[in-house]
């Protein structure tokens, strides 16, 4: 597997070695291992997402706040999403800057994503399956989130604004003015 680690300290690109022969193809989804190796401690993954969306769905930008913060290993196991991790911890050098990610079926590219981060994605293909581990339960009172269009964030999507699916929740949310100065 080769770990590419983005200019957001801590959140990392990882491409799998992909096994291919005449039945079709093989990857370690997972390695704890492995993700040691890389991260340095052993993330303690308990619980497992997934969803699915149709083209122009936008899911975020979202987090958990405090002692519910999570660590997030995404990847996409039907279609292709641009992938977005924002950097809200507040101390750090890159704070308020972005990473954008093409994860698909296809280039079975996964991101980790810290504790601390805003995470949100758009479907950039007719369907996607979106599936992540997470190192912390789902808390409901702590969640915490961005509008997904914020300006300040200016995050391109790569969907026409018509096209976009966006939930009630996510078009009414703060914007990161309001949330950096909370
Ligand atoms: C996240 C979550 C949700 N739910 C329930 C709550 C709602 O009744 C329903 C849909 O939740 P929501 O609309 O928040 O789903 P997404 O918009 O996909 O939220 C996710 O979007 C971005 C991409 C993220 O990174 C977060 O993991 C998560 O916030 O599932 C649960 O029961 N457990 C959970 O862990």
């Amino acid at each position: 597997m080769k770990a590419i680690e983005t200019k957001l300290k801590g959140c990392f690109i990882l491409e799998p070695t992909v096994f291919e022969d005449e039945r079709g193809y093989f990857f370690e989804s997972y390695n704890e291992n492995k993700m040691e190796g890389i991260l340095g401690y052993k993330p303690n993954f308990v619980q497992d997402n997934q969803s699915n969306s149709s083209y122009g769905v936008i899911r975020g930008l979202h987090m958990q706040a405090g002692e519910h913060s999570q660590a997030k290993l995404v990847r996409v196991v039907e279609g292709a999403v641009i992938d977005v991790a924002v950097d809200a911890r507040v101390d750090s050098p890159t704070f308020g800057q972005s990473v954008a990610v093409e994860l698909s079926a296809d280039n079975k590219r996964q991101l980790f994503i810290p504790r601390g981060f805003l995470h949100g994605f758009s479907v950039i293909s007719e369907k996607a399956t979106f599936f992540y581990k997470c190192d912390n339960g789902y808390n409901k009172a702590s969640e915490d989130g961005i509008n997904p269009l914020d300006k300040e964030l200016n995050i391109d999507w790569g969907i026409p604004v018509d096209k976009m699916i966006i939930s009630e929740k996510d078009q009414e949310a703060q914007s990161f003015e309001i949330f950096k100065n909370k």
